[in-house]
């Protein structure tokens, strides 16, 4: 059993204050005896156009972003679990940025990372347009979970909580966490979100932990928040809600024997007889 914490805030394009809101969460998250701290999509920066965030990204080792994360973690001994932006490595003519998520453990390492496969590009009527494929490459492939002190997490990105082929092949893969970092949209948020994220818990017999963007980033873009932690049997065991004046954590206890206990009691079996495995 081990608590963990879900921190939300308000990124700008200004990575430096991106970093100071970051070492409040930590710092709560350390004072709440957290044993790992999860936070947004793009927690680097939220830039108003695809030309400025080509112009703000940077590899990990020259991001003053990612290194002082990694000097809290390993501080503080605490992981992190973040949102960044990184440059492509392939060389062609448009040039396009990763939209990734990191595991600093607590040594301050990066030990694993997953880059986005499902890009969001939508045209609401009355609501957001948006078309990340413009500044972003989709990632190729899903990261197996991987371990940690409390229990084998897995890593997917936003707009990828809305295909649940990518949470049921994490599970088969042995997940028993499964992290939705976000920057969702006020209103597919309000309609969308914890739906979504529930499905996704009850579905995978999972824990489900969503750090998400809240609030004003610029003159374009407001996030819906409301980052929670969801228990394998539905239930939202923390949640931070919509405030965004301050980088805000909630906490929950990850216990694996409840995972066990309920896939032990409603055994999922697949008919892959009948349908296509994922
Ligand atoms: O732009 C960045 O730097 C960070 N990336 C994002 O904010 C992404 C792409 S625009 N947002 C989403 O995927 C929201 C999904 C969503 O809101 C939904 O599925 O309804």
């Amino acid at each position: 059993m081990a608590l963990v914490a879900v921190g939300q805030l308000t990124s700008t394009a200004s990575m430096a204050n991106n970093l100071r809101q970051c070492q409040i969460l930590v710092k709560k998250a350390v004072q709440a005896g957290a044993k790992a701290l999860f936070l947004p999509e793009a927690t680097d920066y939220i830039s108003s156009s695809a030309e400025e965030s080509l112009s703000l990204v940077k590899p990990v080792q020259e991001s003053e972003f990612v290194l002082g994360l990694q000097e809290e973690a390993r501080r503080f001994k605490l992981p992190i679990h973040v949102g960044v932006h990184e440059p492509s490595s392939q060389t062609s003519s448009q040039q396009r940025i990763k939209n990734t998520v990191l595991w600093i453990n607590e040594q301050g390492e990066i030990a694993h990372r997953y880059q986005k496969i499902h890009l969001f590009d939508v045209d609401i009527q009355g609501g957001p347009v948006l078309k990340e494929s413009q500044s972003v490459e989709p990632g190729m492939k899903i990261e197996p979970p991987f371990e940690t002190a409390f229990g084998k997490v897995a890593s997917t990105i936003c707009f990828d909580l809305r295909f649940p082929e990518i949470g049921i092949s994490l599970r088969r893969q042995g997940a028993e966490i499964i992290t939705y970092p976000s920057a969702f949209t006020v209103p597919t948020g309000q309609a969308h979100w914890e739906v979504l994220l529930r499905a996704r818990a009850i579905e995978t017999q999972s824990y489900v932990i969503a750090a998400a963007q809240v609030g004003r980033h610029n003159e374009k873009r407001v996030s819906y928040g409301h980052s929670m932690i969801i228990d394998p049997w539905g239930r939202i065991v923390a949640s931070v809600g919509e405030k965004a004046d301050e980088p805000e954590i909630a906490t929950a206890t990850i216990d694996l024997e409840l995972v066990k206990k309920v896939r032990a009691e409603v055994p999922l079996r697949r008919r892959t007889d009948v349908y296509p495995e994922v």
